[in-house]
């Protein structure tokens, strides 16, 4: 099978999916090709959508093109999003239920009008269904009809531009609503209402896209939110949950559990980080950058800090908290887990921890992808002998999120 944008999904000769850690050389990403989802944002709406500012869409679609492309240049295989989606809809019939089933809401709508806005949406070809299920669909949009504007008195009270179904522009953050650990995948529970119906998709993609044939869950029918940004594979065995905005102690536990029952995890890291927006995921303070070194948001080197959790005598023991450092390095047998130290003053520190510096994606061990933008970051990571790879990030970056955030590794060398 082929697409537009010419990404290899032949399962035969794909590379094995999987991963155990975040820096093996990375063969396959999955990544959101920005698109008219993030044409519905505007000064209205933009807090709720959880995006600072307005990307220029175009703009964001080169540097997204050019991200994509520096990872083709490594010989890493690039699945769009949107591609396995469209590819999932024509495929599946099934597929197609599920996502107009998770997209159109009686709750909003009212039961006819969903019924029958349900009914329009079986009846569009799969391109067309798959970008409304991204970008959403306004009241102006939905297909004229006589019946509903006669007895919708929901069709006739809501304003035109409102949201029939609400758009998804925050897909551009796949790692958000899904990860590999070991030779599975793992849907996750998203914290947020802006977000939570991503993974309705990124389910269907992975139940019925080809490329993903035969490939088993990970963490089953958990319901306390957990989010693919919070979650670090520091080692094989050993992964790190952040706590804060999103991943709630209960879902870090339930995670924990679930990894341990499947011998996918021998050491969890449960990570408590401060509850605000500049530091919603783990991955926003700190990403690892070789198999024994990690770049880190400079002011929360000292107070970073862990429980550990492992099995003991057939049930989950927590010890701690200690220092995130010293903790991480115990669970991985290493004897130091090296912080690239960036030595930046606090008020550079806190500009390019803003703009995403310490959310960098290894495609191998001690070679990133980031933000060019953040240039005292990226001149420190070079200092410590990492190879760093930039990409233009000034109207992606305005979701709040850079390389790492925009990408889900689906196959990595084991180490
Ligand atoms: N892993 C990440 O940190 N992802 C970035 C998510 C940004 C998105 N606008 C959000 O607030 O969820």
């Amino acid at each position: 099978m082929s697409d537009q944008s010419g990404s290899a999904v032949d399962p035969g000769s794909a590379p094995p999916l999987g991963a155990n850690s975040e820096v093996g050389r990375l063969r396959s990403v999955m990544l959101h090709r920005p698109g008219d989802e993030l044409r519905r944002l505007t000064p209205r709406n933009s807090d709720q959508l959880l995006f600072d500012g307005l990307p220029w869409v175009d703009r964001a679609q080169e540097e997204h093109d050019t991200f994509a492309q520096v990872l083709r240049d490594h010989d890493v295989e690039v699945l769009l999003l949107g591609d396995l989606l469209r590819q999932t809809i024509e495929l599946s019939g099934a597929a197609r239920m599920q996502g107009i089933a998770a997209a159109v809401s009686a709750r909003r709508l009212g039961h006819h009008l969903a019924q029958e806005l349900a009914g329009h949406l079986r009846t569009l070809p799969p391109a067309d269904l798959a970008t409304i299920l991204m970008a959403g669909m306004t009241f102006d949009e939905m297909p004229e009809s006589p019946a509903a504007a006669r007895a919708s008195l929901v069709r006739r009270m809501h304003h035109g531009v409102e949201f029939a179904i609400d758009p998804l522009p925050n897909l551009l953050f796949t790692r958000d609503s899904s990860f590999w650990i070991g030779t599975r995948f793992a849907i996750t529970t998203l914290a947020l209402p802006a977000r939570m119906r991503e993974t309705s998709l990124t389910d269907l993609i992975y139940a019925h896209h080809p490329r993903f044939r035969g490939a088993r869950r990970a963490y089953e029918s958990h319901s306390a939110p957990i989010e693919g940004g919070d979650i670090l594979l520091m080692a094989p065995g050993v992964v790190a949950v952040g706590v804060g905005e999103r991943t709630t102690p209960a879902g870090a536990e339930a995670l924990a559990r679930s990894l341990f029952d499947d011998g996918l995890a021998h050491t969890v890291l449960a990570v408590p980080i401060e509850q605000r927006r500049a530091s919603m995921h783990l991955d926003t303070v700190c990403t690892m950058v070789d198999t024994d070194a990690v770049v880190m948001y400079p002011v929360i080197q000292d107070s970073l800090s862990a429980f550990t959790i492992r099995m003991d005598g057939g049930t989950p023991t927590v010890v701690g908290p200690a220092p995130f450092v010293e903790a991480a390095a115990d669970a991985m047998g290493i004897g130091k887990l090296r912080v690239i130290d960036t030595g930046l003053d606090a008020v550079t520190a806190e500009r390019e921890q803003w703009d995403d510096g310490n959310n960098t994606l290894a495609i191998s061990p001690g070679v990133v992808v980031a933000y060019d933008r953040n240039v005292e970051t990226n001149r420190r990571l070079r200092d410590s002998g990492i190879e760093v790879l930039t990409i233009a990030g000034s109207e992606l970056g305005s979701g709040r999120g850079g390389p790492r955030c925009m990408s889900c590794p689906v196959a990595r060398d084991l180490l």
